[in-house]
């Protein structure tokens, strides 16, 4: 018999660190996708994560390789390069410095940036139907700069956004959303929240408790906890990617929260959405206050005002790029 090119959908994770490799394991353990790749521009902890997931295929048994670029060290303990990952279905980003304790999401934007280029010059060309999720911080920014950079339409670049999208406080209590930021900058719509489907603005305690005061800050802070307490988040995160690539090569059209670029707004900026197998679908613009549109506004123009400071990048070639 003459083997048969894989038809499964191929899902490309860029970064084998703390997040990286978290995703890999929580797409092994829902068995989301038999074929993946992985690459980080140090091939040595890629191999070890790759060595490390192949033991838990038992589960899923699904394929992961390693991929170097060819100039690297490691080139040689692998036949799959950077340029393949370009070619995947799904690219998952989260190759980028994670954000050290004190450190504000918009600081690491310098740093994060010089790797978005690096890793989407060496991966390219990217293929005309892949998904990138980005992962990496500031994802709202990097959104906007890998929209530039990859030359996908906007609605095959997304992400994340983040497990503390929907809130997650007073769980199974309190349906809210998060726009704009899902860090320092968030704004919370209390306006349209609701429990049980009441609005959460006739519940009298609200007010009383100070709960929106609580409720924000816990959410604001708690990535500042984890971060404290055991230097970075990856299992919250981890089980979201795994989640929206199911929704992808599912087509589940399931409504999200997630970083697009939104032409009402001229930005990257998270927003209810709808994810399929095209990526993002529609997006949902929720009901808001005055004072809710207006912390929004004000978001979106820090944020543009951040990306406009980012003109310069013109290609995926970085060659282009002015430094
Ligand atoms: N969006 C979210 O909700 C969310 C949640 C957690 C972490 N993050 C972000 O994800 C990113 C990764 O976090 P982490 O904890 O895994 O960090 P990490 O340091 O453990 O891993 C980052 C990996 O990227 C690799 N890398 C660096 N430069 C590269 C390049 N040019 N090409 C290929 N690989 C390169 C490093 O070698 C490293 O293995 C950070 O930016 C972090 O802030 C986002």
């Amino acid at each position: 018999m003459t083997p048969q090119a894989s038809q499964a959908p191929k899902v490309a994770i860029i970064g084998a660190g703390i997040v990286g490799s978290a995703v890999a394991f929580a797409c092994l353990m829902r068995s989301v996708a038999s074929d993946f790749l992985i690459y980080d521009i140090d091939t040595s902890v890629a191999h070890g994560q790759v060595l490390d997931l192949e033991d838990a295929t038992f589960i899923s048994s699904a394929t992961i390789a390693s991929a170097a670029y060819p100039s690297s060290p490691g080139y040689s303990t692998t036949t799959a390069t950077a340029q393949d990952c370009g070619q995947a279905d799904i690219i998952v980003m989260t190759a980028g410095h994670r954000q050290a304790p004190g450190e504000s999401r918009d600081e690491l934007l310098h740093r994060n940036e010089l790797i978005l280029r690096d890793v989407l010059t060496k991966i390219a060309p990217i293929k005309s139907t892949a998904i990138l999720l980005m992962v990496a911080n500031p994802v709202n920014i990097l959104t906007c700069l890998a929209q530039k950079l990859s030359g996908l339409p906007p609605s095959q670049k997304t992400f994340l956004t983040s497990s503390n999208g929907d809130l997650g406080v007073a769980e199974n209590c309190v349906n809210a959303l998060v726009v704009g930021d899902h860090g320092d900058k968030q704004v919370a719509v209390w306006s349209s929240a609701t429990v049980a489907g009441q609005p959460l603005t006739t519940f009298a305690e609200f007010e009383q408790m100070n709960t929106q005061a609580e409720i924000a800050s816990a959410t604001t802070n708690r990535i500042y906890d984890i971060i404290e307490h055991k230097g970075a988040s990856a299992y919250g995160i981890a089980a979201v990617v795994s989640e929206l690539i199911l929704a992808i090569l599912a087509n589940k059209r399931i409504v999200v929260p997630l970083t697009v670029y939104s032409d009402r707004y001229d930005a990257c900026l998270s927003l209810p959405v709808m994810l399929g197998s095209r990526g993002v679908g529609q997006i949902f613009y929720p009901q808001m206050s005055t004072k809710e549109e207006q912390s929004l506004q004000e978001y979106v123009k820090a944020n543009q005002a951040i990306c406009e400071r980012y003109q310069h990048i013109r290609g995926t070639n970085s060659t282009e790029y002015e430094e």
